[in-house]
């Protein structure tokens, strides 16, 4: 299925609709406050505080947001089972360790939060995340505390691993939608307008030409 949300938000956005290609990670460009995370949160069947109007079609999500939002007394190991301990599920030890593995974790599993740097918090979010196991999965401004670095290096990690996964991505930055979007949607009040993503497989050079050239077209919509 394509998850869907087709509505308005009197006064904030719409009517639009946001459908999501099964399988390819959507990146969704906008202004601050309007309304982005408002759209991942009725896809996760979330709170969002205001009054939309209209119809969502959703799968059982996985959200990844900002804030890594770890258990500080559980280990990073622990931390990354913890929904199916939350859920009374056995954690397959296994396929933790693999995504540990996945992330580049070795060696720090055992770790708590509070010692990890922010780039690892985040890594073992993104495993988290992954050892859900939903058919959708939410990011919401996922890398935008990492330094450029960590952000082109846990970018591209996470379009690695969610690969064939349907991906809503919400940032802030152009240059993460040209190297991660199989498609690129920027939202205004007006609604949401696609825009031509670069060739190519994610996740994409950030140096390539076509990259370069993306980027600066989509920061020109976000300033018009
Ligand atoms: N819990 C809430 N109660 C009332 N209004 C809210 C609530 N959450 C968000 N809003 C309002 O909804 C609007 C859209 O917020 P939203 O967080 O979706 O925007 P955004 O595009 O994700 O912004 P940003 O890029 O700054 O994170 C904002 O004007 C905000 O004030």
């Amino acid at each position: 299925m394509r998850p869907t949300v087709s509505g308005e938000v009197p006064g904030l956005f719409g009517p639009l609709e946001l459908v999501l290609e099964p399988g390819r990670l959507t990146c969704l460009l906008g202004a601050s406050g309007v309304g982005k995370s408002t759209l991942l949160r009725l896809l996760a069947g979330l709170p969002t505080g205001v009054e939309f109007r209209g119809r969502v079609a959703s799968q059982p999500a996985a959200l990844m947001g900002q804030d890594p939002g770890l258990f500080s007394w559980l280990s990073a190991a622990r931390n990354i089972g913890l929904g199916a301990r939350l859920r009374g599920q056995r954690v397959d030890n296994a396929r933790v360790a693999a995504l540990i593995r996945a992330v580049g974790l070795e060696g720090l599993e055992r770790r708590l939060p509070a010692s990890l740097s922010g780039g690892q918090r985040q890594r073992v979010a993104l495993a988290r995340t992954l050892a859900e196991d939903r058919p959708l999965v939410l990011l919401d401004e996922p890398f935008s505390a990492l330094d450029v670095a960590l952000r082109l290096q846990i970018g591209d990690m996470a379009a690695r691993l969610l690969a064939g996964r349907t991906v809503l991505m919400v940032t802030h930055d152009p240059a993460e939608a040209a190297r991660l979007g199989d498609r690129i949607l920027v939202m205004t009040p007006a609604g949401l307008t696609a825009n031509p993503a670069p060739p190519g497989p994610v996740p994409r050079p950030h140096d390539a030409p076509e990259v370069l050239a993306a980027q600066a077209a989509l920061t020109g919509r976000l300033l018009a």
